[in-house]
């Protein structure tokens, strides 16, 4: 099955590339990334069909009328998914594990086009764990070769759609060219302002606070900063969810019927709504996510007071 995005065609404006900045780390601890590498020339070749944001922010399908009960005014901002039972999709199927996983790119394309089209901000999906490395080794390459073909396929629709991509996640231990792939994504997309998609690869929410912590502890070493200066605040600076204006999930998402969160966002979840559904997520569709979006509306969030 052919991969791409359903989106109603845009017509295309020519505007200037988002990558007039340099990339710029803080050199004190540029030990904690990954080198970043210039654009690809495929991404070269996207970037100028890019058209001028405020043109797609106008576009007249967001302001199209919500599904029946449904408030715009009580629209979660970002959405987190742990997007679970696929490979449960496949065998029930007796399809093989992989045709589990392409049924779950398809689904997860399904709700990134909603999310777009009901106004929502930010869409966050564990796509790949800390833990997932200990799948069996032909699963875990299929899955890193799934997500490069996934964000190359669907480039051209990230520019066009005034979507924003970025990776969280220990990327080091990717293959470079996805890596590299991530990276530069990443950078072309950052001034999208329609949609942000997340996407979580060799990601935990341990991974996240360890890496946050480490952070400071450098900058501290460095004279930065003082031990007693650290804070909610300054921890969450250093927290990957940084690269969101939205970082704390407002509604989390789980299919497939467990009831977990499986070290998914643990510091940015402290007061998120959970909603678990028991379809698998090859099976989650629209149907569904409205049910889960009304489900959230109907919650009163008191944040402890
Ligand atoms: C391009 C891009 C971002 C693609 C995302 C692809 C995708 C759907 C990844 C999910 C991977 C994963 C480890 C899911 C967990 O469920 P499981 O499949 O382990 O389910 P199980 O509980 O049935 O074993």
């Amino acid at each position: 099955m052919p991969f791409s995005l359903h989106f109603s065609p845009t017509p295309l404006i020519t505007g200037p590339s988002p990558l007039s900045k340099p990339f710029f780390l803080l050199p004190y601890y540029h030990t904690l990334h990954a080198p970043k590498s210039p654009l690809c020339s495929s991404m070269e070749h996207a970037l100028t069909h890019q058209g001028k944001q405020e043109a797609f922010d106008r576009r007249p399908e967001d302001s199209q009328t919500l599904p029946l009960g449904l408030r715009r005014d009580a629209m979660p901002s970002h959405v987190a998914v742990i997007m679970d039972g696929n490979r449960r999709w496949a065998r029930l199927r007796d399809l093989p594990v992989r045709s589990g996983y392409e049924a779950g790119v398809e689904s997860l394309r399904k709700i990134v086009e909603i999310c777009c089209k009901w106004g929502i901000k930010v869409l966050s999906v564990f796509a790949f764990s800390s833990d997932n490395w200990f799948r069996p080794k032909v699963e875990v390459e299929f899955l890193m070769s799934l997500f490069e073909r996934g964000m190359q396929e669907d480039t051209g629709i990230f520019f066009r759609e005034n979507i924003r991509i970025s990776v969280i996640g220990d990327l080091t231990k990717l293959p470079k060219a996805l890596q590299e792939l991530m990276v530069n994504l990443e950078e072309a997309t950052k001034n999208n302002t329609r949609f942000q998609l997340i996407v979580a690869v060799s990601y935990s929410g341990h991974y996240d606070v360890v890496q946050a912590c480490q952070r400071l502890a450098l900058k501290a070493k460095c004279g930065l900063i003082e031990p007693s200066d650290i804070n909610v605040s300054l921890m969450e600076q250093e927290l990957e969810t940084n690269c969101t204006e939205f970082p704390h999930p407002d509604l989390l998402i789980r299919t497939s019927g467990e009831f977990r969160i499986s070290n998914f966002m643990l510091w940015q979840l402290a007061y998120t709504e959970l909603f678990f559904a028991q379809s698998l997520w090859p099976d989650f569709g629209e149907a569904e996510f409205l049910k889960a979006l009304l489900a959230f509306q109907q919650r009163q969030r008191r944040y402890g007071v």
